[in-house]
């Protein structure tokens, strides 16, 4: 039997606008395996990025829970959280989020530098994983001078580094042409085969989706079954 990486049971969010709530999540039930990739698929507005970004730990929910590696993020401290998330967890978002300063082997080594990995040993896995994603001729490139699909491939190699237990990616290949988003979608797939990565990607993308393990569509505040 598979291990479960990340699960919530019963997840509410709601937002609260002065006294008005809206609310967004109404009774999220999701376990992600090692190794699987599941796609969230579902309308504009529909809670996505909010469901991401509890799962996550970067915000907290209304009601229910979210067990990270067995651990209950809400019963931990803010500095236990930081820690699991940093062991355990790595980010892909629609916009890469790339350091403009710090070269692309720089801005990949940097997650290892964190966790306190010497810069050497950093610098090297940097340009591995910058090799696995085909960038070992863009290391010392900074992010201006990398081509959209290049800097999102160095942002999956930056999450991915640390060989986390689970990725969670915000619509990855958002900002992506149709050949790109699929050349980074292939990608994350075959590094997801490699490091045994759980995944859950939110995609607007129904093509892609399709070819996740399995797709979930949030409609009124749940998860429902099928796309
Ligand atoms: N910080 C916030 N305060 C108040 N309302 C919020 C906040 N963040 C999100 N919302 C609202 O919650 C709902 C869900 O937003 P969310 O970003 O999770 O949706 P989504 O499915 O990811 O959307 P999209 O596909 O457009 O990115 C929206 O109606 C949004 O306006």
């Amino acid at each position: 039997m598979s291990k479960t990486v990340i699960a919530c049971r019963n997840l509410h969010k709601s937002y609260f606008q002065g006294k008005h709530e809206v609310p967004v999540l109404h009774g999220v039930n999701l376990a992600l395996y090692e190794g699987e990739l599941i796609a969230i698929i579902g309308a504009s507005g529909s809670g996505k990025s909010t469901l991401l970004h509890l799962l996550g730990g970067l915000d907290k929910p209304t009601q229910g829970e979210v067990l990270l590696q067995d651990q209950d993020l809400a019963k931990v401290s803010e500095q236990q959280r930081g820690r699991l998330r940093n062991q355990f967890l790595g980010f892909v978002y629609q916009f890469h989020h790339l350091l403009p300063e710090f070269t692309a082997q720089e801005n990949v080594a940097m997650p290892l530098m964190i966790r306190r990995v010497d810069k050497r040993a950093a610098m090297e896995q940097a340009a591995q994983m910058l090799g696995n994603v085909g960038l070992e001729h863009r290391l010392t490139h900074t992010p201006s001078e990398l081509s959209g699909g290049e800097r999102q491939r160095a942002a999956v190699a930056r999450a991915l580094v640390t060989l986390p237990a689970c990725v969670l990616a915000d619509e990855p290949t958002g900002n992506l042409d149709r050949h790109t988003a699929e050349s980074v979608f292939d990608l994350m797939l075959r590094l997801n085969r490699k490091v045994n990565a759980g995944m859950i990607m939110v995609t607007h993308d129904t093509h892609l989706a399709s070819r996740a393990d399995r797709v979930l569509r949030l409609v009124d505040g749940v998860l429902t079954g099928q796309a």
